[in-house]
């Protein structure tokens, strides 16, 4: 018997690492006046990744700037001591790594008893496979297309191979597949078509500086998902 799955929603996550860090309220505003549906928090820790990004406090700074869903990607470690702080500062999602140990099934648990979403990223070095016992216990899986750290950064095409492995573990479970990392119009196709719904984009929203620019570069993405996807937009 064939049986049929609700595809998960086409969802485009700008990164604020991206923004003007100068004026971060009003970039939230304007990714959400654009047309984002999350909006995605990069927490760099200069340990787990070498390079430091913002907190949070940051975070709660921003969070009266817009009600679109806040997708935290925890690029620190220990990430267990940190995770209430990230829930009370407005995140809805909380992704953590599985490199980043040393327990994934006990944070992915802390941060369901939160009440909040819980994800796993992957390094394009890990396999699919990490996430096999830890199935039941997440929202959404966050493959990286590249090294976790800095944006900007060359898209790595075998992150390709890994969503459609990724996409056929979660079959038929209401897990969003997202993807990040040098994501653009060129790439957003063959991404939806592998099985990636949730696409995180820096430069290639922020580029442009204005609301109008933000809009049209997240229609582009958006265009380029739902043509792969065989859906009108
Ligand atoms: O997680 C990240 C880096 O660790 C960023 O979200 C990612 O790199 C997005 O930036 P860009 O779209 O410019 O590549």
């Amino acid at each position: 018997m064939t049986q049929s799955f609700t595809p998960r929603p086409l969802i485009i996550a700008p990164s604020i690492l991206a923004s003007d860090f100068s004026k971060l309220g009003e970039e939230v505003r304007a990714v959400d006046q654009a047309g984002a549906d999350w909006i995605h928090l990069d927490v760099m820790d200069g340990h787990f990744v070498p390079n430091i990004s913002y907190g949070p406090d940051v975070i709660k700074a921003m969070r009266p700037h817009t009600r679109k869903i806040f997708d935290a990607h925890l690029m620190i470690a220990p990430c267990d001591p940190y995770l209430e702080a990230f829930a009370k500062a407005g995140c809805d999602h909380i992704t953590v790594h599985a490199e980043a140990g040393p327990h994934l099934h006990r944070s992915l648990q802390a941060i369901r008893a939160l009440g909040k979403k819980a994800g796993v990223s992957l390094n394009p070095a890990t396999p699919a496979s990490a996430i096999e016992y830890v199935l039941d216990l997440i929202d959404l899986v966050l493959v990286m297309s590249v090294n976790p750290g800095f944006g900007g950064q060359a898209f790595i095409r075998s992150a390709i191979g890994k969503i459609s492995d990724v996409r056929a573990m979660v079959a038929g479970r209401p897990i969003d597949i997202e993807v990040d990392g040098g994501v653009a119009p060129d790439v957003a196709g063959q991404l939806a078509a592998a099985g990636a719904n949730a696409f995180v984009a820096g430069s290639a929203v922020f580029k442009g500086g204005t609301v109008e620019a933000y809009k049209t570069n997240i229609a582009a993405i958006r265009h380029a998902a739902a043509e792969a996807r065989g859906e009108a937009i």
